[in-house]
């Protein structure tokens, strides 16, 4: 590996949508800082830093106030940088972690004192070497009792084959960016129809709308607005909504977060709507302790 990458915007424009009080950004990453928290020898990219204290500034500049930290691929099984973020975060962040299947029980206690709420399952060949299914199945067993969830990210081209595995995992399942569907085929196209009826298997699957830039190949997104604002309303109590930030790999084509934010009342164009995809649904998950 090389230079290390920078895949953010230096200054994100100023979103035109103001989000509702409380809104959470539960999609995004911390990289490092290196020096503190070193990249796994298995990283396939290798970023910049981009800490907690960055992705708070960003957090104020869109008006959002909570996060949720996905554990990104570059640091592998070693979730310090994900604790440390919700660490210094005071309470205003949660996390997914990714971990070694050999985990033991007291490591995953120390997570969940941690803030984790859930663990990631990544598919991904050009980000992981491998994805054995069986062990993920014992680890989605293995922390049934404390009450989290499962992040699984995949494309839309293994969904039929991912079928079988989903259907065996017994927590809640949170799909990351609607497993990459083809959004230029519309809302009614072949990847979402099938997507469609992986939501449709089973109540408590959940998705998350997020990556306009990564999916979309129109001007102005329009293809990705198109094709997920149905999805936001037919499946309304389980979106959730997420920068994506600092955008793991988008470094040829960096997106800008306010635009990103823009795209929220035209996937969510009602109060109500926007008020379950940013505040009830992502509370219900991650902050469970202060629903009432
Ligand atoms: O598509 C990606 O490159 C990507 C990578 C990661 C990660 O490296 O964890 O996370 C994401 O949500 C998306």
């Amino acid at each position: 590996m090389t230079d290390r990458i920078r895949s953010w915007a230096d200054a994100p424009s100023r979103p035109r949508f103001t989000p509702p009080p409380g809104a959470v950004d539960a999609h995004c990453h911390v990289f490092g800082p290196m020096a503190q928290f070193p990249f796994s020898p298995k990283a396939k990219y290798l970023p910049q830093d981009a800490g907690p204290e960055m992705l708070f500034a960003l957090r104020r500049h869109l008006g959002l106030s909570r996060n949720v930290i996905v554990q990104a691929s570059c640091h592998g099984t070693d979730n310090a940088a994900t604790l440390h973020g919700i660490a210094v975060s005071n309470g205003t962040c949660r996390g997914v972690a990714v971990v070694d299947p050999a985990i033991d029980d007291s490591e995953l206690e120390r997570l969940h004192a941690g803030g984790i709420r859930g663990v990631r399952f990544n598919f991904l060949k050009r980000l992981v070497d491998d994805a054995p299914k069986d062990k993920f199945l014992e680890v989605a067993h293995r922390i049934q009792h404390l009450g989290w969830h499962v992040v699984v990210y995949f494309e839309a081209d293994i969904l039929e084959e991912m079928r079988p595995f989903l259907a065996a995992i017994p927590t809640p399942i949170v799909i990351d960016h609607m497993g990459r569907p083809d959004v230029t085929q519309g809302p009614d196209g072949p990847d979402m129809r099938a997507f469609r009826r992986l939501l449709d298997s089973r109540p408590d699957i959940w998705t998350k709308v997020t990556c306009p830039d990564r999916l979309s190949t129109a001007p102005g997104w329009d293809d990705f607005a198109g094709a997920v604002a149905p999805l936001v309303e037919d499946y309304q109590d389980r979106v959730l909504w997420g920068t994506d930030w600092p955008h793991p790999n988008m470094e040829k084509s960096i997106p800008d977060d306010g635009l990103i934010t823009d795209m929220i009342p035209r996937i969510a164009p009602t109060a109500v709507l926007q008020h379950k995809l940013l505040v009830t649904n992502p509370m219900r998950l991650y902050w469970p302790e202060e629903l009432s």
